[in-house]
């Protein structure tokens, strides 16, 4: 059988309202029972994964027996606030049968625009990952009005594979993946294999949602063009095919491969220069040049002999060698005069230079490009 050939350490998988809610019903245990052992298993082999998860209105809605989705946004949000407890619940004991820690992260999109909260919300996904839990995510529905929400957990489910760095992004839905044209209007629509995110003809093939799901094929191709441009691809299949996270991992050809038209390395370094002046230098010593380039490490306050310029934390400066040559560029965590404070200093001595911090590291690795 032919495979694909994936990098798949870090994952993001999302399920979406229309596969997790059973049709209206409420949360699908028995799927999610059976998720969360795929999830286990990946876990197990040493897979990092974050899970995307929908379905807090359906469940707020079977929770205070009402018939249909509120149309008005107070009751909408109240409804999310309900029935998240139940979502929640439902994955934490569901990966706690696997000894698998969860842990509950709601965001908005501000949250991710906001480059001060896009740093900490990535150094504490990064540290969940670390201590081999499993983030359930979802977007913070009370709160979100119409202006800072994503409405669909499709664009979340990219934005969260971007900040993470991931080498692949899993949309799971009630298709086999992304047809020609809507497959619930038009009965010989023929399943896409493989396609690359950015074709713009996707669009014209792409429809709306179901009753349940938010955004549709639409949103799910917006999210893979997202994830494209960091370099990450996305897979869309049916959540309700047998073992179909296993499957998708082991590279069989289930559902479809939406591909980035640029490596990771490459994306990030585009999207680094493509978005953002470098803001100010920092002076590499030698072990820290050796630090990025050959161990690919974090770049850590001890190896920085020097800083240059007036920058914000979250900007993006440049790292050069003592003899001016660029070494790298990246999303600083700490201003420059809190930069310059710590600079040449080990990282036991960051908390008394500073107080407590989000992260010690000057640049994390994933939001760094070297050269
Ligand atoms: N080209 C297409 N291929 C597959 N599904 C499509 C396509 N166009 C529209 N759809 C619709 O998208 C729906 C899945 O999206 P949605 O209802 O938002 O679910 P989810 O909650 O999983 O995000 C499918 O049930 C299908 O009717
Ligand atoms: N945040 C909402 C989910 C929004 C939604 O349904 O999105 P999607 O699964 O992409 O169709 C909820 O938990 O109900």
């Amino acid at each position: 059988m032919k495979k694909r050939q994936l990098a798949c350490k870090r994952i993001v998988v999302k399920i979406g309202s229309a596969l997790l809610t059973a049709n209206g019903l409420g949360l699908d245990r028995q799927a999610i029972t059976s998720w969360a052992k795929q999830l286990a298993t990946l876990h197990a082999q040493g897979c990092e994964v974050i899970l995307v998860s929908s379905g807090a209105v359906a469940e707020g809605m079977v929770r205070m027996k009402l018939s249909g989705r509120p149309d008005n946004l107070p009751a909408l949000q109240a409804c999310a606030a309900i029935g998240q407890m139940g979502l929640v619940e439902a994955w934490s004991s569901a990966l706690l049968d696997h000894d698998i820690q969860t842990a509950q992260v709601l965001l908005t999109h501000d949250d991710l625009s906001d480059r001060q909260r896009y740093l900490n919300g990535g150094n504490t996904l990064r540290q969940l990952i670390d201590w081999r839990v499993i983030p359930v995510i979802n977007e913070n529905d009370t709160v979100a009005t119409d202006e800072i929400r994503f409405g669909d957990n499709d664009t979340l489910g990219a934005l969260v594979a971007a900040l993470v760095g991931a080498d692949l992004l899993i949309i799971l839905t009630d298709q086999q993946g992304m047809f020609d044209r809507d497959p619930r209007k038009d009965s010989n629509a023929t399943l896409l294999s493989s396609v690359r995110a950015m074709d713009e003809t996707l669009f014209e093939m792409a429809g709306g949602g179901g009753v349940l799901g938010r955004g549709g094929m639409v949103t799910k191709v917006r999210a893979a063009r997202l994830a494209a441009k960091s370099g990450c691809p996305t897979l869309i299949a049916s959540g309700q095919a047998e073992q179909v996270l296993l499957r998708l991992i082991d590279g069989e050809e289930l559902g479809t491969l939406l591909t980035p038209d640029a490596d990771r390395l490459t994306a990030r370094k585009q999207w680094l220069a493509a978005h953002l002046q470098t803001a100010g230098r920092l002076i590499l010593d030698d072990g820290a040049i050796r630090a990025l380039k050959i161990d690919k490490r974090s770049l850590l306050p001890v190896g920085v002999q020097a800083v240059e310029g007036a920058f914000e934390r979250g900007d993006v400066v440049e790292c050069v060698s003592q003899q001016g040559q660029r070494i790298a560029v990246g999303i600083v965590n700490f201003d420059s005069a809190s930069a310059a404070l710590v600079a040449r200093q080990p990282s036991s001595k960051i908390t008394a230079l500073l107080g407590e911090q989000n992260s010690i590291e000057m640049i994390h690795r994933d939001q760094m490009a070297v050269f």
